[in-house]
């Protein structure tokens, strides 16, 4: 899919396609249609991110609070939305040891716990021991910073997604 093609689509089909780059927030792509026409893929990252700089503190929590746990139940009852499904899956947590699986949860828990919104990390640049290592690091983080970094990482499960959604046709051009 080209640049073109994107600015072609009618909102209902732009959110079809890129409804869910944040997860469960439609909201976000829904607001940004309307700068069309976008000049490229970073174009259309960089209204996302501007977007989600421009939400207040309650905004951004909320947006934390959309991703579903890494290695939670919604992974165990196989609830989770394709992307991240996926994501989890690339980064190792679907083949979990099922003391793996408790250690996770307990820490995700104390996670929760400690800051009011779930831990998240781009899971498909890093694997699930690195990324279980960094969430024993992230606990010790003060709310400010940990609100800063997940919506960092927030941004890059994005792009990631896009990447994914658009370049895996080989005629773009974006
Ligand atoms: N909690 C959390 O990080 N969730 C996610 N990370 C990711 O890459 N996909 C997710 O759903």
């Amino acid at each position: 899919m080209d640049i073109n093609a994107v600015n072609a689509l009618s909102y209902e089909d732009f959110l079809e396609i890129f409804g869910n780059v944040i997860e469960k927030c439609p909201i976000i792509p829904a607001a940004i249609w309307i700068h069309r026409p976008f000049k490229s893929l970073a174009d259309i990252e960089a209204h996302i991110s501007d977007f989600i700089d421009s939400l207040p503190e309650s905004g951004k929590e909320g947006i934390l609070r959309c991703h579903p746990d890494l290695a939670g139940r919604e992974l165990q009852s196989g609830a989770l939305t394709r992307d991240s499904q996926e994501e989890q899956h690339a980064a190792g947590f679907t083949d979990l040891r099922p003391e793996e699986v408790s250690h996770m949860r307990s820490l995700n828990s104390e996670y929760k716990q400690r800051f009011g919104f779930p831990f998240i990390i781009c899971a498909r640049l890093s694997g699930k021991r690195d990324i279980t290592r960094e969430l024993q690091r992230r606990l010790g983080d003060s709310r400010e910073a940990e609100r800063v970094r997940a919506i960092g990482e927030v941004k890059k499960i994005c792009a990631l997604r896009l990447r994914n959604l658009v370049l895996s046709d080989p005629t773009n051009k974006l």
